[in-house]
Formats: structure tokens, sequence, C-alpha cells
């Protein structure tokens, strides 16, 4: 489970200040999906930094699965990341001189697992996005569906609770925008992962567990999930 408590993220000082995020309570259950949209500026991206451990908040706290993300070492803060969840961008941030496999094996090899052990995960995990026959392939010989494949195999290779993902169908035509969105459902309905999404596609959203809505760094709607 992802709690937020009293989120609040403020950028600049003074005439520049900028409140992202006001005071949010929010909280997610394990294995649901759920997509974060709200109109250009109003804090999506900012609050899943801040929910994700990459961005410290002004005031506030986070909890992952029991886990306090800011009340910890930034050390133990980045391990918990690595090996907890794993992040889905827009614009896939794969390294081009690196194969599929590469990329996919990358967070492990760093983590200390010995290559051979890496390698073999990572073939798993491409087999598991439907890549198999794509292992060799450098960034710029795959398309952009493909390239996101591989960034979503790179997140689940070291099976995470949580997938954070920051637009990840923003670069891509529509038919292949609905693929990943179903992929990331698969692996969220098989894996038991919980995902969650900042779009500002609405079918996207609309494939999701809930949306919750943001209007000028403050949640509107779907701050908690409604029980049946
Ligand atoms: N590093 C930063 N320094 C200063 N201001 C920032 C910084 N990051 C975000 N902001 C500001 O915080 C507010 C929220 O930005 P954020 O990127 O979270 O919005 P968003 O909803 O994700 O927008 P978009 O849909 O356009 O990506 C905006 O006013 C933005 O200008």
């Amino acid at each position: 489970m992802i709690q937020a408590n009293q989120l609040s993220k403020s950028f600049g000082e003074g005439e520049s200040l900028v409140r992202a995020l006001k005071e949010i309570d929010l909280r997610i259950e394990e294995s649901e999906m759920v997509s974060i949209v709200g109109p250009s500026g109003c804090g999506k991206t900012t609050l899943l930094q801040v929910l994700s451990g990459i961005d410290e908040p002004t005031a506030g706290k986070v909890w992952i699965n029991g886990f306090d993300v800011y009340g910890a070492k930034e050390r133990d803060r980045s391990a918990f990341r690595l090996q907890h969840t794993g992040f889905v961008f827009q614009a896939f941030h794969l390294i081009p001189v690196l194969s599929a496999l590469e990329n996919v094996a990358l967070p492990l090899i760093g983590q200390g697992i010995p290559s051979k052990k890496a390698n073999e995960l990572s073939r798993h995990a491409l087999e598991q996005v439907g890549l198999e026959s794509k292992l060799a392939a450098l960034p710029a010989e795959l398309s952009g569906g493909q390239n996101q494949r591989v960034a979503i195999a790179r997140a689940i290779v070291s099976k995470p609770s949580v997938i954070w993902a920051d637009e990840p169908t923003g670069a891509l035509d529509t038919d292949t925008s609905h693929q990943i969105v179903g992929l990331l459902r698969h692996i969220n309905l098989t894996m038991g992962t919980t995902i969650v999404i900042v779009t500002h596609d609405p079918k996207v959203a609309g494939q999701c567990d809930r949306i919750i809505r943001m209007e000028n760094g403050r949640i509107t709607a779907g701050a908690k999930k409604v029980s049946e």
C-alpha cells in the first residue's frame, strides 16, 4: 500500500515560490492500477516524483508497504527504490549504445547480481513483454512501442511491488498506446504489481481501476479507493 499524508512540495522562494503540491492525502492499495490526471502544470509529475522517493517533499510523509520513504536515510531510500520499484517514462530513457538485453540487465548488475544471472532474468523479462526476438537490438533499431516494451521489461526485471509510469504513452500513436497500457494491465493482473500512471490521455486513464484527479496542486477526486 502507498500512503501519503499532508504532502506538500514547493519550488523557489519569495515572489517565485510555486506551491506544486498542497497538503495531499492519498492512499493506493496493493495491486491497484491507478491514473493521475489533470491540466498541465497541476502537479502530476511532482506528485509521482515525491511519492516514488525521487524528490523530497517540503512537508508530509510517504509510506510504501510500511517503509517510511523520507524517514529513511538517502542511501536506504535509494536501495529501496532500486529493489522494490520500477520506472517507465515518456522518453523511454534507454541507453543508446546498449542492446535491449543489456539495457534490461543494467539495474540488476547495479544491484551486484552476476552477469549470467542478470542476463537470464533479463531474457525472461523481455519474453514477458513479447520481445524475445529482439534481445540484441539497439534502441535505434526498434520502434517507439518496442522501446517502451524494453523500458517496461527493465522496470519489471527486479519484480518490483510498484511501477511508476510518467506519460508512458505520450510518445506513441493511439494503437501502440493501447497495446502498452494493455501490457501494463497484464503485468498488474498477473504479477499483482501496483501501477501508478500519470497521463493526459483519457483512454489510458479509463483503462485503470481508479482515476485520481488533480487541480492546482490538490487532489479533487479519487484520493481513496471507494470500497464496493
Ligand atoms: N524543478 C522545478 N522548479 C521550479 N518549478 C517547478 C519544478 N518542477 C515543477 N515545477 C512547477 O510546479 C508545478 C507543477 O509541475 P508538474 O510538472 O508537476 O505539473 P504536471 O501536472 O506534471 O504538468 P504537465 O502535465 O505539463 O507535465 C508547475 O507550476 C511547474 O512549473
